[in-house]
Parts: structure tokens; sequence; C-alpha cells
């Protein structure tokens, strides 16, 4: 049992929440604890979703528990930075759809946690930012490569070089995060847009992920054949079949469980 993270169900999302006060700070062990969960909710054919949200109002997650660098050991920094890695890998791999729910603060290595999901959705109050170089640190679990992508390279400079904190509401702004709703409704919302991907095929859906995050380092030609050697994978296979018959025969599909 997770001692960090607790679990539950809603329909075909699983809801993690990050339960570590007073800030739910990322440690060595709630990051195993995520990787560990990320690979049973793969494995598990009832989940299409994940949701992660934070425990209490005030904080989604604060970051890296930063008692863990004040002796300064390498040793130490680099035994959580392979604990990041892990998890985050984890939950850039899982094949069904990520939504961070973002409630309070989200800073350092709680940022870059959202920002491994598909969506952010984020409640007014709600503030996002990397500030580590506030206290003489970096971002090391992706942030300064997946904010740029996500926001542009001038924004991703203002809130890792300036350390800018921002709102929700400026977040939703640059595309940062892709809802804003009212104080404790985002775990709701997040649920909401996981249910859409959940009503798609999986495997289409899974396909569509690879090809949209791996089109930015395509040329267009090579990656309209990467599309075409998707789609063809698709053709002939059940839930195609199912997918199109369904359509013309004017009934909903019925996925059958993935792999
Ligand atoms: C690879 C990844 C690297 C990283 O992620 S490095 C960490 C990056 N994150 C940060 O630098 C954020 C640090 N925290 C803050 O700047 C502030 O906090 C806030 C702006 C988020 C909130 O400020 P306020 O409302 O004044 O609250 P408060 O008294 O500072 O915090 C409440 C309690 O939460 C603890 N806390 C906050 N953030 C962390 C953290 N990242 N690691 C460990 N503890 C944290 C505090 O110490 C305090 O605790 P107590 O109530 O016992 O005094």
């Amino acid at each position: 049992m997770a001692k960090y993270l607790t679990l539950e169900h809603l329909g075909q999302s699983a809801i993690i929440t990050i339960n570590n006060p007073p800030a739910n700070a990322w440690n060595i062990t709630s990051l195993r604890e995520l990787a560990d969960l990320m690979t049973t909710l793969q494995a598990d054919s009832t989940v299409r979703a994940v949701v992660i949200t934070g425990a209490g109002d005030a904080f989604f997650c604060a970051g890296a528990d930063l008692n863990l660098f004040s002796k300064g050991s390498k040793q130490e920094v680099a035994d959580l930075l392979d604990a990041f890695a892990g998890a985050f890998a984890a939950l850039r791999n899982y094949t069904g759809v990520t939504v961070a729910a973002i409630n309070g603060y989200a800073l350092g290595g709680g940022l870059e946690c959202a920002l491994m999901c598909d969506y952010i959705v984020a409640e007014r109050g709600a503030k996002l930012g990397l500030p580590e170089a506030r206290v003489g640190l970096l971002p090391a679990a992706g942030g300064s490569k997946t904010l740029a992508d996500k926001v542009g390279l001038s924004w991703a400079k203002r809130m890792l070089l300036g350390g800018e904190i921002l709102t929700a509401e400026k977040a939703y702004d640059i595309g940062l995060v892709e809802e804003i709703v009212d104080p404790g409704f985002a775990k709701i919302m997040a649920v909401s847009l996981a249910g859409k991907v959940a009503n798609q095929a999986p495997q289409a859906v899974a396909r569509a992920r690879q090809l949209i995050e791996s089109s930015p380092c395509a040329t267009l030609e090579a990656h309209l054949q990467q599309e075409r050697a998707a789609l063809l994978s698709l053709i002939g296979e059940a839930e195609q079949l199912e997918g199109v018959s369904a359509f013309l025969g004017k009934r909903t599909p019925s996925w059958a469980d993935e792999d």
C-alpha cells in the first residue's frame, strides 16, 4: 500500500492523489510509488485514463522536497533524480490519457509532473512555476524542455530565468493549461476530459498520441509516412472494424479491452 499516494476509481478513470503534507512535495518513496502505480494501471484494462491531483486545496505539489538538498549530497540528489526519471517515464509512456488537476501551487517537480500529462486543468487561484533558480537549483525532471515545448522559449525563459510564478488565468492565456475551473472542480473537469478520450478507440488513441508527440522532430515527409503506416496498422483489426461497423449501424461502438 502506498504511503504518499492514494488511488480511487471513477468510471474508467483512476485518480491518483499526492498526499504528503504540508506541500505534497516529492521524495524518493513517493516517486517510486508513482512509478509502481502507473505500471499497475497500465496493466489494468478497465482503466483508460489517469488523473493526478494534490490533497488539500493549497498545494498540487511544491516540487521536490527541499530538505533533500540541504546536505548538498550529489549522491542523494542523483538518487532522487533517478526516482523522478522512473516515475515520469511511467507517466509519459502510459498509453491511456493522463490529466493533471491542479489545485493550489504546482511548482518545480510538481509542474514538471503536470507537464508530463496530456492535459492540465487548473483551478482559479492555482499558481504554476519552475522557480528552482530561486533556491540555486534547476528543473531536472524534463521541465526545461516540456515547458518550452508547450509554451515556447520566451515564456519558458521568463519562468525559469525570472522565477515568475503564473496565475491559472495567465497560464491559460499562454497555453500552459487547457482549462480553468472554479476552486474544487479541477478533479471533476479532469475526469470529464479524460472521459472524452475513454470513449474513443484505444489503439487509435495510442497511435494518435505517438504521432503528435513525434511530430516536432519529424519532417512533414517523414511524418506523412509514419501516419500512413500507423493508419494501415489499424486497418482490418477488430477495433477498426468495430468502429466503422458501429457508425454504419448507428450504434455505440464497444471497444475490446486493451492487451
Ligand atoms: C527536480 C526537481 C526539483 C524541484 O522541484 S526543487 C523545488 C522547487 N519548488 C520550490 O522551490 C517551491 C518552494 N516553496 C515555496 O516557494 C513556498 O513554500 C510556496 C511559494 C509554494 C508557498 O509559500 P507559503 O504560502 O508562504 O507557504 P510556506 O510556509 O513556504 O510553505 C508551507 C509549508 O510547506 C513547506 N514546503 C513548501 N514547499 C516545499 C518544498 N518544495 N519542500 C519541502 N517543504 C516545502 C514549507 O517549508 C512549509 O512547511 P512548514 O509549515 O513546516 O514550515
